[in-house]
């Protein structure tokens, strides 16, 4: 059975996702190589609720990690980890309108620059890094 779907009419739902990294605290016996803490999301733009139309999302991450399809069925749409080093990860999105394709996007995690020296700049090594892309889901003819 077909879904009936309306005829010429487009929704479009603008979204940002991409990641937020901090430093881990310097450790005096470092007992792990990772150096970062970071979030990767996927969100709606000025508050606006994409859960209302994103049924899950799954993050593939680098497959270094355990479990490294990580799936999240309600907003917040994000996961948090530690780790070293940047990646490509992708996010998977799938909707609660069956009939509509899932939405594969690519984000490259970002986390501090380093010197040529190998440290991080003062004025950097305190401040959150800051990685997001804007995109639009365009849902053409919807049921
Ligand atoms: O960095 C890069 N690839 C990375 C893949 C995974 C990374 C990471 O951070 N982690 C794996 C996870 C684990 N650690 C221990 C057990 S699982 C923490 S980094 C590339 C290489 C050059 C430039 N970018």
């Amino acid at each position: 059975m077909s879904t009936k779907r309306t005829k010429g009419v487009t929704i479009v739902y603008p979204i940002v996702y991409g990641n937020v990294a901090t430093l881990l605290p310097q450790k005096k016996v470092p007992d792990s190589d990772h150096t970062h803490k970071w979030t990767v999301s996927v969100k709606g733009i000025n508050g606006q609720e994409i859960g209302h139309f994103v049924k899950k999302v799954t993050f593939k991450l680098h497959e270094t990690y355990s479990n490294p399809q990580r799936i999240v069925e309600h907003p917040p749409f994000e996961i948090t980890e530690t780790g070293w080093g940047e990646f490509e990860l992708s996010i998977k999105l799938q909707f609660i309108e069956g009939s509509e394709k899932p939405v594969t996007l690519y984000h490259n995690l970002r986390l501090h620059s380093y010197e040529d020296d190998g440290s991080i700049s003062t004025s950097s090594k305190n401040k959150p890094v800051q990685s997001f892309q804007y995109d639009e889901l365009v849902f053409t003819d919807p049921p």
